[in-house]
């Protein structure tokens, strides 16, 4: 059996099955789908066949188009089939149009073409825990097999339009309910259900009806056409950067108003200009830089099995410990929590319930749910209880000799193997694990805050810790659902060391003359969630990197806030007002504290800074963050660029459609960022002095994702 290709079995009953094969989860290369229309012509021209199952390989009917094609496509390198020919010429008239039924049995994933095939087919059977939908979104393009045109005609306009636009995907008890399949049974009687059914319609016991003449589902022209422009005035709100969400809209309008036929078209034509633009190239950038992150070399590409975590112990039930531990009863993992007393632990053990009740407040968790994740919980004031746990997270707040005594009192009370980890965001895991002889299994863990809902975590490893105890780490790490990526011990990391340089460019900006309000916004045009004033106010104000004095950017605006306990949100005023439902409103009264911040530090307002555009704001905040970037690179402290790219964009919330820091600043051009770091380093000092690493890519002229040896670096 070829690995990319399908099969055809025709059975005594007349029902061929055809089966698509691409493991692991049977995505649809070129090379599968030319061997599933040869299947599918072989199927519909013997005589011997009544009727066609199409399924997918070991328990996944098909996680759509073949992702990694799409860079040939776009570059041309491979020969590919006219436009409309997989969804026109083959889906619509040769499959759906067939004298012959197909029912799709669906386990596992049926997404982007994967569900446009079983949504062609004349009948879709489910399990219950396969996953259907078209997340196509995500990478920047829309459904090109025919999704947008049969979707609204299976579940309706309204759910499909949800489900289109937020790349929601639906269990198998929903898509029943939305009418999206038609049946539901366990994995073992759907391959005999799926061929019933065929059989039943072949035989006019069930109806016979193409996907795309149904109009039962979708609503009249007039209502279709209300619920559009809602739909397109959201998209343009949410997001105001990209173009694809509005396509969505445009090619389902041409379907309800035109007829499908003409939405057929009008979709495949626009997946063809959407899938060369730049927006889908920086998203499945970031689709494979995401799975790229659990590849380490000289870790996981050593045949180390993950050894199993049954059973976690947090020390510390603050914020951080609450959400960790949260994070892990959600994924089924016992937990201990200790605390110092019962007061704290009471109030540690309540966070986490809280987190939990949030949840099934929200309809995210069933009550049944929440309970069994209560019943895997447990407080603790004393270490006798981990003496069988498998890992343990320390939590507690940044104090050098407390972590100190706590890894010491790990080592006495825990078993041999199991793995120490600590949540520090700032200190030295080293200096942490100094007095213990258990450096090889200690780890850090470094969760963002709230950590249940956070997908990012940072894996810190030091020169000791063990490749196994790595692996353990990303084990857990994939369940309980966080992105991990993978750092070598250092200052603030990733994510804090390219955060100091954000804030602090952004505060030299303000005490030169750039307005605070004009920086956020354009960085929310920018694409950020927020803007650099927002966020300290909404994070509290981040320490400054005083262990490189030669780039820190020593504000004076901090401790005058400070002094006032203008903190942020928690005291209702920060660079912002706050009203009682959190919602902030420019202060005019910070202007006060800007005029005596220039007082005190010297500097003058800049003519020029005080007038930049938006563009400028931009690149003068987000240059010095690339610059770091550089530094982490050049210094080895993650392997490959796309870490970062992942920790900027899970991290610091640097737009996926920008593809991350190092993937953006690659499409500026290393000479280009280079050289205006040059001239505001003339200009305003030290802070913007581009480092080795990126003055070498400028002269040479290489991409900066392009990493060098570490050992050559001139850092
Ligand atoms: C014309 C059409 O309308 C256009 C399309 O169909 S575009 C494609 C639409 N489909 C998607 O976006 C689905 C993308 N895939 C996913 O979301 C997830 O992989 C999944 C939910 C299917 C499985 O998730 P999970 O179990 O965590 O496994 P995950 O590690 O992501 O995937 C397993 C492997 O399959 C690969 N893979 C999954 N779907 C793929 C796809 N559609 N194309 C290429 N590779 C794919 C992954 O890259 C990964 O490879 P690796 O082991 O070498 O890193």
């Amino acid at each position: 059996m070829n690995s990319k290709s399908s099969t055809i079995e025709v059975g005594a009953d007349g029902v061929a099955v055809i089966t698509i094969i691409n493991p692991p989860v049977n995505s649809l290369s070129l090379d599968v789908l030319y061997s599933l229309e040869k299947k599918l012509e072989e199927g519909l021209r013997r005589d011997d066949v009544k009727a066609i199952v199409v399924i997918g390989y070991q328990g996944n009917f098909s996680s759509g188009f073949h992702i990694s094609s799409f860079d040939d496509l776009q570059q041309g390198k491979v020969a590919q089939p006219k436009p409309g020919y997989v969804s026109v010429d083959i889906l619509t008239d040769t499959v759906e149009a067939a004298r012959k039924p197909l029912v799709a049995a669906i386990d596992g994933y049926a997404l982007g073409g994967g569900l446009e095939i079983a949504m062609c087919c004349h009948a879709r059977i489910s399990t219950p825990n396969a996953q259907l939908g078209l997340p196509e979104l995500h990478l920047g393009i829309i459904p090109g097999f025919g999704g947008t045109q049969r979707l609204p005609r299976l579940v309706g306009l309204a759910k499909s339009l949800e489900m289109l636009l937020t790349a929601k995907l639906v269990k198998g008890e929903e898509a029943l309910d939305l009418g999206l399949v038609d049946a539901i049974v366990s994995s073992h009687q759907l391959l005999d259900t799926a061929r019933k059914w065929a059989l039943d319609i072949w035989e006019r016991k069930r109806p016979w009806i193409p996907t795309l003449h149904r109009n039962d589902k979708i609503e009249s022209i007039g209502e279709a056409k209300e619920m559009l422009k809602f739909a397109r005035a959201q998209a343009i709100k949410q997001a105001p950067n990209i173009y694809h969400p509005l396509a969505y809209i445009d090619v389902i309008e041409e379907g309800v108003v035109s007829g499908p036929r003409a939405g057929l078209i009008k979709e495949y034509e626009t997946f063809e200009v959407l899938l060369r633009s730049d927006t889908c190239k920086a998203l499945v950038h970031i689709f494979f830089a995401q799975r790229g992150t659990t590849k380490v070399p000289g870790v996981t590409d050593m045949g180390l099995v993950p050894r199993q975590v049954k059973k976690v112990a947090i020390v510390g039930g603050g914020l951080m410990g609450s959400g960790i531990a949260t994070a892990l009863l959600l994924s089924n993992y016992p937990v201990i929590l200790k605390e110092v007393n019962d007061k704290f632990l009471e109030a540690g053990i309540d966070r986490v319930k809280a987190n939990l009740q949030r949840r099934v407040n929200k309809g995210k968790l069933s009550e049944d749910k929440f309970e069994k994740a209560l019943s895997l919980f447990k407080g603790t004031l004393d270490y006798e209880s981990f003496r069988d746990v498998d890992m343990v997270i320390e939590a507690v707040t940044e104090d050098v000799p407390l972590k100190q005594q706590i890894f010491i009192d790990l080592e006495k009370f825990c078993s041999q193997h199991c793995i120490l980890a600590s949540n520090t965001s700032t200190i030295d895991l080293n200096l942490i694990g100094e007095k213990t002889k258990s450096q090889d299994r200690i780890i850090g863990a470094h969760f963002f805050s709230p950590a249940h809902v956070m997908p990012l975590m940072e894996i810190v490893r030091t020169q000791q810790t063990s490749p196994q105890v790595i692996v353990d780490l990303l084990d857990v790490g994939k369940k309980i659902k966080k992105t991990p990526v993978v750092v070598r011990n250092c200052t603030g990391f990733a994510v804090n060391r390219m955060f100091f340089p954000y804030t602090q460019a952004a505060l030299l900006l303000v005490e030169h003359g750039t307005d605070i309000y004009c920086i956020d916004r354009a960085f929310t045009k920018f694409g950020m969630p927020m803007g650099p004033f927002r966020l300290c106010d909404l994070i509290g104000i981040s320490v400054a990197m005083e262990s490189m004095p030669d780039r820190t950017y020593k504000s004076m605006l901090i401790p005058l806030l400070q002094g006032n306990k203008r903190l942020g949100e928690t005291t209702q005023r920060g660079f912002y007002i706050y009203d009682k439902r959190r919602k902030a409103k420019p202060d005019p009264e910070i202007k006060k504290y800007i005029e005596k911040a220039r007082e005190n530090s010297g500097v003058n307002i800049d003519p020029k800074l005080e007038k930049l555009s938006d563009k400028d704001i931009v690149e003068m905040i987000l240059f010095p963050v690339v610059n770091e970037a550089c530094r982490l690179l050049a210094k080895g402290i993650v392997v490959k660029a796309s870490d970062l790219d992942i920790a900027s964009v899970m991290g610091t919330g640097f737009p996926p459609y920008r593809g991350g820091i190092i993937y953006w600043a690659d499409t500026l051009g290393s000479k280009y960022i280079c050289s205006r770091l040059d001239d505001w380093a003339r200009m305003y000092g030290n802070f913007f002095n581009p480092c080795a690493y990126l003055a070498d890519k400028a002269a040479s002229g290489v991409p900066l994702s392009v990493t060098m040896d570490p050992t050559k670096s001139r850092l």
